[in-house]
């Protein structure tokens, strides 16, 4: 489903990403693991076509151009939750969900149900905990099932219970066929659903 070839980055003389050759089959999940500064979400940005970069990004064989839109249905998280912390988890929701044309509440609500949130709940995200504003993201990342999930350190400030029932969520994804990467220091917290790990060490695939 994505190929790249002989991908690199360079950044004020710093190579960033160097010289990766990856090939990502559609239903396997990924899981990038790699030291504090590694690249993980630097060769994430490059697969999301988020960064110029040199050599070839190939999606279904089509060489994917820097700043035009994504060709999969994806579902991205990268770094921080993408979400207002004025307005409810409900309200921050729904905001994703008018983006990707999704208009049945269960459709919307279903991945924050499932991650143990209230969609009732009346409070501002602003008041929620860490782990709270973890799951909303993680559930607009998901909401509507896209082919692409793209998490990056999902399972940071999740407690076990909530590790488990991600798992379990990613299990299903990837039975219905989604191709699914995930960057994390604690890939064993994942591990079970994960069908390769690629190691990177300072921009570099081992
Ligand atoms: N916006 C940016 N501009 C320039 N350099 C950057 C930028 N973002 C990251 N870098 C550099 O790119 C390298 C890789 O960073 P990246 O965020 O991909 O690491 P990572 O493996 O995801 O780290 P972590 O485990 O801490 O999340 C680092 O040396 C970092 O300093």
């Amino acid at each position: 489903m994505i190929k790249l070839i002989g991908v690199s980055k360079e950044h004020q003389h710093h190579m960033l990403l160097k010289n990766i050759n990856l090939e990502i089959e559609r239903g396997k999940v990924y899981g990038f693991k790699g030291r504090n500064g590694s690249g993980k979400t630097m060769l994430l940005r490059a697969i999301l076509g988020l960064i110029k970069v040199d050599g070839k990004v190939l999606i279904n064989n089509e060489p994917l151009k820097f700043g035009s839109k994504y060709p999969l249905k994806v579902g991205v998280f990268i770094e921080k939750p993408s979400i207002i912390p004025e307005f409810t988890a409900l309200k921050n929701l729904k905001l994703v969900a008018a983006l990707k044309g999704i208009t049945d509440i269960n459709e919307i609500t279903k991945y924050l149900v499932e991650l143990g949130l209230d969609p009732k709940d009346k409070r501002k995200v602003r008041k929620y905990s860490l782990g709270m504003k973890q799951k909303v993201g993680i559930a607009q990342t998901l909401m509507g099932d896209p082919e692409l999930v793209v998490l990056d350190e999902p399972t940071n400030a999740l407690d076990r219970k909530s590790i488990e029932i991600l798992v379990q969520i990613l299990e299903r994804l990837k039975q219905q066929g989604c191709t699914i990467l995930i960057a994390s220091h604690q890939l064993e917290d994942i591990e079970s659903v994960v069908d390769k790990v690629v190691h990177i060490e300072a921009g570099a695939l081992e």
